[in-house]
């Protein structure tokens, strides 16, 4: 089987593009065609594979399947790069619209430069989720997730749980540097009071409208960038009355910068870049 592919990354986190508007995929093989083409010596190298399709919803839709094969809700770096490829490949033909994930339908715009390339994208990322079994997480019902204690190996960290569409958990800590992402993150990954599994974020805020930030991925391990998971920090980030609602935040992941605002209407507006690395076929 012959695949065309477009590699594309949002500050470093890097995704296998297929565009099912111009091509098929037989459903039943779109986990280990993830596995296949991440695979850094026998496929392409990635963090995991994106679809863009026909959507019912939206002008655009958009499915994310992880490193591991497991497919994810959401992804803000994905739906960077979904609206450039999508414009710049004529899907769209306006510089707003509108893209549909399994978690929800986001409204795109982008920034396009004189050559008709698309330079920055903000996307309105919809509202956060809370609730603790919307999380999901274990615990009392109808409860949130406000740095909690949480106990991983010897070590207990507070946390905040925070659902872009994906499950999150955010910790803060004194030095990014020091952030215990490899000893922890597969831990908490899958620890079993997230039934779901869930993206574990570490966290250092510098001042009310600047942050650190350090990511380990469900199904991908660390990245170097996780949309969802910045917007889900700057949530916690103010749920600790560490930075100011409706106040733009610039989050420094380790690809690169996003801009992020949880707006007093409660919509997370984040902006940030979108790049193409490559395209080609894939023989699957
Ligand atoms: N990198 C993404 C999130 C991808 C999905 C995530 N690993 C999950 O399983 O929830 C982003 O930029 O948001």
């Amino acid at each position: 089987m012959k695949i065309p592919f477009t590699k594309m990354h949002g500050l470093g986190n890097n995704y296998i593009y297929i565009d099912l508007f111009h091509t098929d995929l037989p459903e039943e093989r779109l986990s280990e065609l993830a596995v296949k083409m991440s695979n850094q010596n026998t496929g392409i190298g990635s963090d995991g594979m994106i679809l863009i399709h026909p959507a019912e919803k939206a002008e655009v839709g958009m499915r994310i399947f992880n490193k591991d094969g497991s497919e994810g809700m959401n992804c803000g770096n994905g739906l960077r790069c979904t609206a450039k490829y999508a414009y710049e490949t004529g899907i769209v033909n306006t510089k707003e619209f509108s893209i549909q994930t399994k978690a929800n339908v986001v409204h795109a715009i982008v920034k396009v430069n004189e050559d008709k390339e698309v330079e920055e994208v903000t996307i309105d990322m919809g509202e956060p989720i809370l609730q603790r079994e919307q999380i999901p997480m274990l615990g009392e019902t109808g409860t949130t997730v406000i740095n909690e204690p949480f106990q991983v190996a010897d070590e207990i960290l507070h946390v905040t749980a925070v659902s872009m569409g994906n499950p999150h958990v955010v910790t803060m800590v004194d030095a990014i540097d020091e952030a215990p992402l490899t000893r922890l993150g597969s831990m908490m990954e899958k620890d079993e009071r997230f039934p779901e599994g869930v993206n574990a974020e570490f966290i250092e805020v510098v001042s009310d409208e600047e942050l650190h930030f350090r990511v380990w991925e469900r199904g991908s391990g660390i990245t170097e960038a996780c949309g969802t998971g910045a917007c889900a920090a700057v949530v916690a980030a103010t749920l600790n009355n560490k930075v100011t609602k409706g106040k733009k935040v610039i989050v420094h992941l380790a690809g690169g910068d996003l801009v992020i605002e949880w707006k007093e209407d409660e919509h997370i507006w984040m902006t940030g870049g979108a790049e193409t690395i490559a395209s080609g076929i894939f023989y699957a």
